[in-house]
């Protein structure tokens, strides 16, 4: 993922107010990216542009070799549905169907057989600490399984990038732990990368860097250089 000068203001007029003021930033494969900073200051929106959700103003991003811009609503689609893994404060599990479903779900989509999808949806969870959970409904698990259930559901179909906005908000401190080291498992594999939003200080140990963000620009980023990078 590579950005430069990127720029975003919400509003009009007088009322404009910018919440990206010259974005340069850069992630690797195999690496977890922390995007750390107060309320306000930018983080959501810049994840929002790198996922695909959200179309910056100016500058460049290029994420798995695309600039989402210039794709089309299909293939845009398309690409954040095989490539991105998302774990959102709001879990947006499906309340009809059980947790192994909802795990599953991105599975069925691309067209795996249901047995299948459901099986690696199981083993998932297990990974996860919810396999008992499986066959129960999103409403009867706590917020912390609610939380677990959307990163394994994140996780299942494999994706290059996953972007995380405060996955451990949540769990406590044990969960949270376990949940992050899920995660740096899942970002060093070949070809991955990760990018969490995060205000919980207890889980900076498991970013390669971090990189905080203020009134909307990055002020400053800890770990090794990135060659080439501007940091
Ligand atoms: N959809 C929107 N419409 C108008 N303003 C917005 C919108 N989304 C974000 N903003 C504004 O952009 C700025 C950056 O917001 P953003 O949510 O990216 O910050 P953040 O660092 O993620 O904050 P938090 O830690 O509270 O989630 C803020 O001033 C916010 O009010």
């Amino acid at each position: 993922m590579r950005c430069r000068g990127l720029k975003k203001a919400f509003g009009s007029g007088d009322a404009l107010a910018p919440a990206l003021r010259g974005i340069d930033l850069d992630i690797r494969y195999g690496e977890l990216l922390m995007l750390v900073g107060p309320s306000g200051s930018g983080k959501t929106t810049l994840l929002s542009i790198i996922a695909g959700m959200l179309d910056r103003d100016a500058g460049q991003c290029l994420v798995l070799d695309h600039d989402f811009q210039q794709l089309g609503p299909d293939e845009r689609a398309r690409l954040r549905g095989e490539s991105i893994g998302f774990v959102f404060q709001a879990f947006n599990l499906l309340r009809t169907l059980t947790v192994a479903e909802n795990v599953a779900v991105p599975l069925l989509i691309r067209g795996t057989l249901r047995k299948e999808a459901v099986a690696k949806a199981e083993a998932m969870l297990a990974a996860v600490g919810l396999d008992e959970r499986a066959n129960a409904l999103p409403a009867q698990l706590s917020g912390g399984q609610q939380q677990r259930v959307a990163i394994a559901r994140a996780l299942i179909h494999e994706p290059r990038l996953i972007v995380c906005d405060e996955p451990t908000s949540n769990l406590d401190h044990a969960t949270g732990h376990h949940v992050m080291a899920l995660l740096q498992h899942e970002a060093r594999r070949p070809g991955r990368s990760l990018i969490v939003v995060t205000h919980d200080n207890r889980i900076f140990e498991f970013a390669d860097r971090i990189a905080y963000l203020d009134d909307g620009m990055i002020v400053s980023v800890d770990g090794p250089a990135l060659p080439g990078a501007l940091q």
